[in-house]
C-alpha cells in the first residue's frame, strides 16, 4: 500500500461500472498482443482489448465478445483466465461510478489478429516488457495507414499466413508503457512477471511464481478530480485525463476464493 490519506474520508457508497480488458499471450514466441485504440475512450493509447459489460451479460462473455470485435480472436470461455481487477475512482464526488475493469489473459484462441477501425493489434516482446521503461515509441497507426499499406515493422501477420505458423522476422519491441494508461505501468509488469515461463524464472523464485499465479490482483487507484491535465507530450507518461492527481494507489493480491467477496464491496474506503 502506498499513500493512505484517502482512508480518512467518510465512507461512501458508490456504484461500479464494469469493463473488461483481455491480454492475449503467445508464451511460446515470447510475445504479448496489445491494441492501439484508434477511436473512443483511450484513443491514441495502446491497451488490452475490452469494453463495457452490457446489461444481462456476464463479465467473461463481455470479455470474449469485445476481444473478438476488436481483434478478430475467438476464445472459448474455459480458456479465459481471470487475473484481477482495476478499480479506478475519482474522489471528486460521490456519484461518479468506480470503473471496475476485469483483466484476463488468454493463450489459446482461434483466428488471426486483424485491425479494425477501433483497434490495431500489435505484438510486443514479453520478456523485454517486465519492467516499464520509456523506450523507443511504438509506431502510431492511423486509419489511412491501415487501409493502405503498412510499414513492415507494423505487420504482425502478412496476408494469407497464420500467425502461429510464422517465424518471427523482426525483434519485437518492448511494451510502450508510456503510450498506455498511466497505471498500466504498475499492474501490467507485475502480471507479466508472474506469467513468465518457469524456465526463464530463476530457480529460487519459481515456487513464489507458482503461488502468485493463483492470486488475483486488485489495483485500486483514486484520483482527485477537478484538474484537467491532458495527455502530456515529450515522451512523458500521460495522466488520467480530466481526473487530476493520483491520491491513492495500491495493489493487493488475493488468494482465489476471496476475490468474489471482496470485489462486491459497495463501501469504500
Ligand atoms: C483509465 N485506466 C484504464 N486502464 C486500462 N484500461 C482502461 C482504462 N480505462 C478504460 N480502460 C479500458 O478501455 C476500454 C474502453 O472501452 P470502450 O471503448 O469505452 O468500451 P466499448 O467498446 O464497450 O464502447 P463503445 O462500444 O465504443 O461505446 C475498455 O477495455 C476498458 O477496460
Amino acid at each position: 500500500m502506498a499513500t493512505t490519506d484517502a482512508m480518512q474520508l467518510p465512507p461512501k457508497l458508490k456504484t461500479h461500472k464494469q469493463y473488461t480488458l483481455v491480454i492475449p499471450l503467445d508464451l511460446q514466441r515470447d510475445r504479448v498482443l496489445l491494441g492501439y485504440k484508434l477511436r473512443g475512450f483511450g484513443q491514441g493509447k495502446y491497451n488490452g482489448f475490452g469494453g463495457k459489460v452490457e446489461q444481462g451479460e456476464s463479465i467473461v462473455a463481455a470479455a470474449i465478445r469485445e476481444l473478438h470485435e476488436e481483434s478478430g480472436l475467438l476464445v472459448r470461455e474455459p480458456d479465459m483466465i481471470q487475473r484481477g481487477a482495476l478499480l479506478l475512482e475519482t474522489v471528486a464526488d460521490n456519484s461518479s461510478p468506480i470503473l471496475e475493469i476485469h483483466v484476463f489473459t488468454v493463450d489459446k484462441w482461434e483466428g488471426t489478429e486483424n485491425a479494425t477501425d477501433e483497434m490495431h493489434p500489435t505484438w510486443f516482446s514479453l520478456s523485454e516488457s517486465l519492467t516499464p521503461t520509456s523506450a523507443t515509441p511504438a509506431p502510431i497507426p492511423t486509419p489511412n495507414v491501415i487501409s493502405g499499406s503498412l510499414p513492415s515493422s507494423f505487420l504482425s501477420t502478412p496476408p494469407g499466413t497464420e500467425a502461429h505458423d510464422l517465424p518471427l522476422a523482426l525483434p519485437l519491441q518492448p511494451i510502450p508503457y508510456h503510450q498506455m494508461w498511466e497505471e498500466s505501468r504498475v499492474w501490467l509488469p507485475r502480471l507479466l512477471q508472474n506469467l513468465m515461463p518457469p524456465d526463464l524464472v530463476p530457480q529460487e523464485q519459481q515456487e513464489e511464481q507458482q503461488q502468485k499465479k493463483k492470486r488475483y490482483f486488485i489495483h485500486h487507484v483514486q484520483f482527485i478530480g477537478g484538474v484537467d491535465r491532458d495527455v502530456s507530450s515529450n515522451g512523458e507518461y500521460s495522466v488520467w485525463h480530466g481526473m487530476g492527481e493520483r491520491r491513492l494507489d495500491w495493489v493487493d493480491e488475493l488468494p482465489v476464493g476471496e476475490w468474489d467477496s471482496r470485489r462486491t464491496f459497495g463501501r469504500y474506503p
